[in-house]
């Protein structure tokens, strides 16, 4: 029998033309090889470019991607973002290194293109991002909270962009209690033994052999303390959530930071 497109499945020339043409930016990158096994896996995705560092960057316009996904480096992100933006392609951005001002910047940008989206997240893990929201939850009770980030040695920036969010939402959901500063009597340290203020959350970062990416968020109070941990034990932990942002961010025009919103947290 011959499948038409009046059937359940559409027509073979049909499929194609539903499939969305993806690219990828730091393709041969530890995340971008990820991605690439990830979207070729994907009935509903076409991969039709991969682009490097020294690559030429006019690859995923040429080869009609209409969503990219970014995991490079915080140093040239921004210009990839830009790129895509100009040429009108939906953007999955993975890679660290946003402050609000980077995030001001791109929603300036996507301004004049209102239909265009681009989803800027600082972990696509399920655990990673779950565990960020419970511990806004958690932080209106507890007195003392620090964050405690471990990676793989070959991570460039510190600490991990996780981090620095988890530590943002942790401080807004103690300044929205009206909690006071967390106590800490030090008065005398050594230069980063109580690791770096993030909005008054002490964040420390871990760099060792064997590890991938990993969070502890540690609350205390009198008589207790509650431990939050999420590990990714392997890249594959963060494509269901790059595969669904990429599905997704074609109906979620503007500027998203974080995929909370696609989870339906
Ligand atoms: N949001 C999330 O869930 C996750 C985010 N990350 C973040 O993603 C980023 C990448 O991490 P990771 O894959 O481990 O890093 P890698 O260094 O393994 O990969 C980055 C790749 O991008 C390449 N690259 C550099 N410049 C460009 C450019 N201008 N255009 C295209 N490619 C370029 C690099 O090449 P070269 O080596 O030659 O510089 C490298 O191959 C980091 O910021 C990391 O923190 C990581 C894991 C999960
Ligand atoms: O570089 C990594 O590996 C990771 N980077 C992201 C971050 O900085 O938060 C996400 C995850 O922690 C892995």
């Amino acid at each position: 029998m011959t499948t038409t497109a009046t059937d359940q499945q559409p027509a073979p020339a049909d499929r194609e033309s539903l499939l969305i043409p993806v690219g990828v930016l730091g393709a041969r990158g530890r995340m971008g090889t990820e991605v690439v096994k990830a979207v070729n896996d994907a009935d509903d995705l076409e991969l039709v470019a991969m682009v490097d560092d020294g690559d030429w960057l006019f690859n995923v316009a040429d080869a009609g991607a209409q969503v990219v996904v970014d995991f490079t480096r915080p140093d040239v992100v921004m210009d990839n973002i830009r790129f895509c933006i100009d040429n009108n392609i939906h953007c999955v951005v993975g890679t660290t290194g946003f402050d609000e001002a980077r995030l001001a910047t791109v929603a300036e940008w996507l301004e004049p293109k209102p239909e265009l989206g681009v989803v800027i997240a600082p972990n696509f893990g399920i655990g990673a991002i779950l565990l960020m929201r419970f511990a806004q939850e958690a932080a209106r009770f507890f007195p003392s909270v620090e964050v405690v980030e471990l990676h793989h040695p070959n991570k460039v920036d510190a600490p991990s962009g996780t981090a620095v969010r988890t530590a943002r939402l942790v401080a807004s959901a103690r300044r929205a209690a009206g909690l006071p500063p967390v106590p800490d009597a030090t008065t005398d340290e050594l230069p980063g033994a109580r690791g770096t203020d993030v909005e008054g959350v002490r964040v420390h970062a871990v760099r060792l052999a064997g590890l991938v990416a990993h969070q502890e968020v540690l609350l205390g109070a009198a008589g207790e303390s509650l431990t939050l941990r999420h590990d990714s034990f392997d890249r594959a932990s963060f494509m269901p959530g790059v595969l669904l942002a990429v599905r997704e961010i074609s109906r979620r025009p503007g500027l998203t930071v974080g995929i909370e919103g696609f989870l339906g947290l």
